[in-house]
């Protein structure tokens, strides 16, 4: 099998990558790296991610990492299979990368933050929740106002834009932040819609809890 997956489940950019995986019906294999033995921090990973974090993948000759960078490439490299994921036409592919940008440098800043707190990695005091909510909050009235429009971030169809949420949406429907989603209405349709798809499904199912 050309496709490798080294990292582990339960970390958010792993399955990130999995579901564009599954999304676009491509065989791979997963190879767990013992994070616990620091085996990502280890010279033989450090050749696949010199940041020494997963995920890391190979396929063929080409080794990536970053995990929304191998997302861009499955979805280009395996075009003709599975579900589109990125746009062709130039102008829509445009409006895609804007909506990509977004995720990356508000929504993920907003979310991880809260997803630390939960996790109990940062010490979360009432403030600095807040503080993080609001920021989260700000970018879901962004979102409310762009899905009233349009079913998913770019325009009708599902894309990379709407993929790339999945994994931190997912783990913070099951905190209190929950609440900023599903009080407002087209981002609560939106975020039914793209947790209930079969590929992020068969993500979930991977994972033994
Ligand atoms: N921007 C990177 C983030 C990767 C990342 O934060 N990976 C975490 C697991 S979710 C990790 O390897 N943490 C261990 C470490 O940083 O030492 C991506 O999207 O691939």
């Amino acid at each position: 099998m050309a496709v490798k997956v080294y990292g582990f489940i339960g970390s958010n950019a792993v399955y990130r990558v999995l579901a564009s995986l599954y999304e676009k019906n491509v065989d791979f294999e997963f190879i767990t790296v013992n994070m616990a033995g620091r085996e990502h921090k280890r010279p033989r990973f450090l050749a696949r991610n010199p940041f020494g974090q997963v995920p890391a993948f190979e396929d063929g000759d080409i080794t990536l990492f970053e995990s929304r960078a191998i997302t861009q490439y499955v979805a280009r490299k395996y075009a003709d299979k599975g579900t589109e994921l990125i746009l062709k036409d130039p102008i829509q592919m445009a409006i895609q990368t804007v909506w990509m940008e977004v995720e990356n440098q508000k929504f993920d800043r907003a979310s991880w933050k809260l997803m630390e707190i939960a996790m109990g990695r940062v010490r979360g005091g009432p403030e600095l929740v807040a503080e993080y909510e609001k920021k989260l909050s700000d970018v879901l009235d962004v979102y409310e106002a762009r899905l009233k429009e349009n079913k998913y971030l770019v325009g009708d169809s599902f894309t990379l834009a709407d993929l790339h949420h999945q994994p931190n949406i997912n783990f913070l429907m099951s905190t209190r932040v929950k609440r900023l989603f599903e009080s407002r209405p087209y981002v609560r349709a939106w975020v039914t819609d793209i947790l209930s798809r079969p590929a992020w499904l068969k993500v979930m199912a991977l994972s033994p809890w």
